[in-house]
């Protein structure tokens, strides 16, 4: 199970500081599973795991065979909370270059994203690697209204019709979208497409585990299956109130001391490029879910040892308002030992036949100390492997904690109002049907000079 180290921050942040916090969490993990919180209309996720194994996922394994034999590639066309957490997943468990490997390593189609940005040129290539491919896509939009992902949805399936025929295209294209609502839903079923259903009570940011990432995962050739049974084995770990015992309500209640004593930005780190995507999963849900009533720690993030040549200097002696957060995995996989050759002055012979692994450690250990010396205080979290069910683990720890963060920081964490303000406007200034007099008052600040 997921472990918390407090080691490197014990000069930071004291063990009576965090423990104080026990009554608020104990009232915040009943009144959480009473469903008396703000936006207790998302708890859809604190059972997820549990739930979806007793229903059981066959409709979705079905669907994701059926990807395997039909496509070469598959895109997956979807932002924020329908795009990162199976593109975490998919890093996390699949290996480096995957795209790359022979078909037989991978298990599944190539995997390609789409819709989660509005670049030309970057679409215009990704148009260009699908050539002469068999393709399908998975287009996922709980509203099934935003922009990024309609407008490559729009393209790409242009795109496929021209290449296999209205026809074929309906067979390779699969929805996952809200039960009813939405522009996507309703296309959906007038092309009588197959489609898979976003849970009314689960938010974009806590979904990786409905088919917004299932689906995907499955086709890609993750056990979506041990996915589901880790983070149930983290719903259950994590069902008591007691900061002892519960290390994602400890982590959520470090956090929140530190940002009581003025740290204002916390950076997750880690030293497996396999993480990557894990840490932009993670950034969406704490940044979503905290930074709000003027209010929050900002989520950053640092590829490690890469940023060590970059962010570190920033990290070392830079301004003292941030906390630092690292992953580490206790087995991280396949070894590369340091081959030991003569006559070869690189000044490295001290360290033949160590593993890279063992290295990649004592760096993080290295920078650990170096760290919460100048100033950082660090957490650890401990997690056992790659394996996707060590990923469901923590994605649930990471789901919970937020949860119990948010609501200790007075915020509801579970709605997102802040992101309309920029649609409001690019909707005006594209010249969005309705939006005709918020475009000419936008135009003529634009003339004027911006106030
Ligand atoms: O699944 P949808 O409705 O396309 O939303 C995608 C993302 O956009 C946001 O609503 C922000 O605009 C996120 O909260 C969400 O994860």
């Amino acid at each position: 199970m997921v472990e918390l180290d407090l080691r490197f921050a014990e000069g930071a942040v004291s063990e009576s500081e965090w423990r104080q916090l026990q009554p608020f969490v104990s009232d915040i993990h009943r009144r959480l599973h009473a469903g008396d919180v703000p936006g207790a209309d998302f708890l859809g996720w604190l059972h997820l795991p549990s739930e979806t194994l007793r229903d059981g996922i066959e409709p979705l394994l079905t669907a994701a065979t059926a990807i395997q034999e039909q496509a070469d590639a598959l895109v997956v066309v979807g932002i924020g909370g329908s795009y990162l957490g199976a593109r975490a997943a998919l890093e996390w468990c699949l290996p480096e270059y995957f795209n790359q490997l022979p078909r037989a390593v991978r298990g599944g189609p190539e995997v390609y994203f789409a819709g989660n940005h509005l670049s030309a040129p970057a679409l215009a290539d990704l148009l260009r690697v699908l050539a002469g491919k068999r393709v399908c896509i998975n287009v996922i939009s709980k509203s099934g209204t935003t922009t990024e992902p309609a407008v490559a949805f729009r393209v790409l399936r242009a795109w496929l019709e021209e290449q296999v025929g209205p026809e074929e295209a309906r067979r390779r294209i699969y929805v996952t979208t809200d039960r009813v609502r939405g522009a996507l839903r309703r296309f959906a079923e007038a092309e009588g497409l197959k489609t898979f259903v976003i849970p009314d009570d689960v938010g974009g940011r806590y979904s990786v585990l409905t088919p917004v990432g299932l689906l995907p995962l499955a086709a890609a050739g993750v056990p979506v299956a041990e996915l589901l049974e880790g983070a149930r084995a983290a719903e259950e770990a994590l069902a008591t109130d007691r900061l002892d015992d519960n290390p994602a309500y400890r982590y959520a209640a470090v956090r929140n001391a530190l940002h009581r004593k003025g740290k204002a930005l916390e950076v997750l780190a880690f030293y497996e490029p396999a993480l990557r995507s894990f840490a932009e999963w993670w950034k969406q849900l704490f940044g979503e879910s905290e930074g709000k009533d003027h209010k929050g720690l900002f989520p950053a993030s640092v590829a490690y040892t890469t940023d060590l040549h970059s962010l570190g200097q920033f990290i070392q002696e830079g301004a003292r308002n941030l906390f630092e957060t690292v992953i580490t995995l206790d087995h991280p996989g396949e070894s590369v030992s340091l081959p030991a050759v003569a006559g070869v002055e690189d000044g490295l012979a001290y360290l033949a036949g160590r593993d890279l692994s063992w290295i990649n450690d004592q760096a993080r250990i290295a920078t650990q100390l170096a760290h919460a010396d100048g100033g950082v205080p660090n957490l650890r979290i401990r997690v056992a492997d790659r394996s996707a069910r060590s990923l469901g683990e923590l994605f649930y720890f990471f789901e919970l904690a937020c949860a119990v963060s948010g609501l200790l920081l007075g915020v509801n964490p579970f709605d997102q109002p802040g992101v309309e303000a920029y649609k409001t406007n690019m909707f005006a200034l594209l010249g969005k049907p309705g939006y005709e007099s918020a475009q000419a008052a936008l135009r003529a600040r634009l003339e004027e000079g911006v106030r």
